[in-house]
């Protein structure tokens, strides 16, 4: 029989990877993996347990808080406050970031940055939804007080990145730099098990994802892209198959298995887009390029930018580098 590799295991197999690693790191990713299952378990009963719906209060984003935004927000603070690793903490449900100051955590290497619960949007109408996070090495030194340069280090830096689905299954996404494996959730055993080993886009793609809404704000090159990819041409596979959520998470994980390109452009309403740079955008271009495709913001690399701010967004466009590079090309033309 098949021998079933949990999540646990995988990530001591390689932490061989690291050549300075004693472990810390590998403790951080039980320490995401324990938060994942405690949010699953949240998630799966959140009709019953009256945890849907909003708590009447807007986030520094604007955004009307749902009840689960804060529930994963706090089941992640706690998991990281009981345990070791993590000496601060960004999230997108956070004013600011936290700094674990204390004897145990002062001396921890890593700085997280989350996003709890991604397209809050479809909480209520039982559509899928997830959770992100980003891990960099902190740049100031163990022990000393931790500044916003150890958190706004650009996307290059990440030494791991991943996001929990909860969808059809749970799954565990995550690279360390040495590709992406994916991890399903079985509920009767508990435990993570791999499920999706060494994922990389394939070769060719046909599902663009982009909420066409917001056409008429669309700068002219995505609206010529869009143009484009409703074209008929059987050479190459167009029409394109439109498929859009409202959970990045959801879309991104549909597309980096069957091909396909997610987008989520400036715009007149938004001038910098939507998607937040550090705990959305950053995390997924580094899993994309990780997979083999290609992850911008138009025209520059996401994880070469520096960022200034916690909430700062970028433009995000990212999957399979040739359906990227075609729409880079008709926002360069204009
Ligand atoms: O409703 P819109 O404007 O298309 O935005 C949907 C996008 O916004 C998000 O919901 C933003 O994430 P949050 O739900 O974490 O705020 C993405 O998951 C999704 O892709
Ligand atoms: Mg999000
Ligand atoms: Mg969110």
């Amino acid at each position: 029989m098949e021998r079933h590799v949990t999540l646990g295991e995988f990530i001591i197999e390689n932490q061989k990877d690291f050549p300075y690693a004693k472990g810390e790191l590998s403790a951080l990713l039980s320490s995401i993996k324990l938060a994942g299952k405690l949010v699953n378990q949240q998630i799966n009963k959140a009709g019953l347990a009256e945890i849907l719906g909003k708590i009447g209060k807007q986030n520094i984003q604007g955004e009307n808080q749902a009840k689960l935004d804060l529930i994963a927000n706090d089941i992640f603070i706690d998991t990281f406050r009981n345990r070791g690793e993590v000496c601060g903490l960004g999230s997108e449900e956070l004013e600011d970031f936290i700094v674990f100051d204390d004897d145990i955590h002062r001396e921890a290497k890593y700085i997280v940055l989350i996003d709890p619960l991604d397209g809050s949007s479809n909480i209520d109408v039982d559509i899928t939804v997830g959770t992100i996070f980003s891990i960099y090495r902190r740049i100031s030194k163990e022990g000393s007080p931790v500044t916003s340069e150890d958190f706004l280090q650009p996307g290059r830096n990440q030494v791991a990145a991943g996001y929990i689905i909860y969808g059809t299954s749970t799954i565990l996404v995550y690279t360390s730099g040495n590709g992406v494996n994916g991890f399903t959730f079985d509920p009767g055993i508990g435990s993570f098990f791999l499920s999706h080993p060494n994922i990389k886009f394939p070769k060719k793609g046909n599902t663009y994802s982009i909420n066409e809404g917001n056409y008429i704000h669309f700068p002219k090159g995505i609206k010529k892209y869009i143009k484009w990819v409703q074209e008929l041409d059987e050479n190459e596979n167009r029409p394109f198959t439109s498929r859009y959520t409202g959970s990045l998470v959801a879309d991104f994980h549909r597309n980096m298995l069957l091909g396909g390109i997610y987008l989520y452009p400036e715009g007149t309403t938004s001038p910098h887009g939507k998607l937040r740079l550090l705990y959305e955008s950053n995390p997924m271009a580094f899993l994309t390029e990780q997979a083999g495709g290609k992850a911008t913001d138009g025209s520059k690399r996401i994880l070469d930018i520096t960022p200034k701010e916690l909430h700062q967004r970028v433009p995000l466009i990212c999957g399979n580098r040739e359906m990227v590079e075609k729409a880079e090309k008709f926002l360069k033309e204009g």
